[in-house]
């Protein structure tokens, strides 16, 4: 399947040659990946590694030093607000609003996309998916961090973005939301939305991701599914030990 995929070869995400500077500290350093249409993709790395930061540049947060990005063809810097149609993002502490209710803040996404007062109505089954059906009407601010995460992630879900990223969105979630958002992304992928989600549950990325890529000190240093690691690093490890041999080799190339 994935073969298949990549032979298509149709990228939706396209980093190319990313770099950011805070004054003299280069968090991200020449960063180039292409992400597929309806695919997977786990973005792992130790702390520190650049990942938030990268994401940030990804959806049109942060302007990055130097390099480009397009969103399924359209230039992220030239032509920002189309691209950011095509994109949803829900980082690791969620951006909503607590004098809200949760069915106020999915109207007030929707207004923020032009959509129409229906698009909420058909967020009907987002909430009830993720158990927040009967909270919709209560204030934010009485929400727990797992459901402010809900929520958020609905609201990045309304406008039906073609890339999807997601800072840690399993943190905070409890084992029945977790399972359901993966549900949930794994058929989102499956309609053709490019997702991808930055995360340190390595067990989880292997089960879910079609490929991930590894950052380390700024630096994107593996890329590919676990199958092309473990082909390309000659072992038949899981993502955890290919994970802690790939950040460690890196540490003791740049010691000697
Ligand atoms: N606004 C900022 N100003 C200065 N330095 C920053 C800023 N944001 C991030 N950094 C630095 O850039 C580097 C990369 O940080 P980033 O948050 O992207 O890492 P991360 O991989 O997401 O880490 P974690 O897994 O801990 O969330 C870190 O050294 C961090 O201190």
């Amino acid at each position: 399947m994935q073969l298949k995929r990549e032979k298509r070869g149709f990228g939706v995400l396209e980093a190319t040659g990313l770099r950011k500077e805070f004054g003299h500290k280069v968090a991200v350093e020449d960063v180039s990946f292409t992400l597929n249409k309806g695919e997977l993709f786990g973005f792992l790395g130790p702390n520190g590694a650049g990942k938030t930061t990268t994401i940030r540049m990804l959806v049109g947060l942060l302007r990055p030093t130097r390099g480009e990005i397009q969103v399924a063809g359209v230039d992220l810097q030239r032509r920002p607000m189309e691209a950011k149609r095509r994109l949803g993002y829900v980082p690791d502490r969620p951006m909503v609003h607590d004098k809200l209710t949760g069915r106020e803040f999915l109207r007030f996404m929707a207004s923020l996309y032009d959509l129409p007062a229906r698009a909420v109505d058909e967020a009907d089954h987002w909430l009830e998916q993720f158990d927040l059906t009967e909270s919709a009407d209560d204030l934010i601010s009485t929400y727990s961090h797992g459901m402010k995460q809900k929520i958020g992630l609905i609201g990045q879900l309304i406008h039906e973005p073609e890339v999807l990223l997601l800072d840690e969105p399993t943190v905070g979630l409890d084992p029945k939301s977790a399972r359901t958002l993966r549900n949930v992304l794994n058929g989102l992928c499956a309609k053709g939305v490019t997702v991808l989600i930055s995360t340190h549950l390595l067990p989880i990325a292997e089960m879910m991701c079609h490929r991930v890529g590894i950052m380390d000190r700024g630096r994107l240093i593996a890329i590919g599914s676990i199958a092309e690691l473990q082909e390309r690093y000659h072992t038949e490890s899981n993502l955890e030990d290919l994970f802690l041999r790939l950040t460690e080799a890196a540490e003791g190339e740049r010691r000697t």
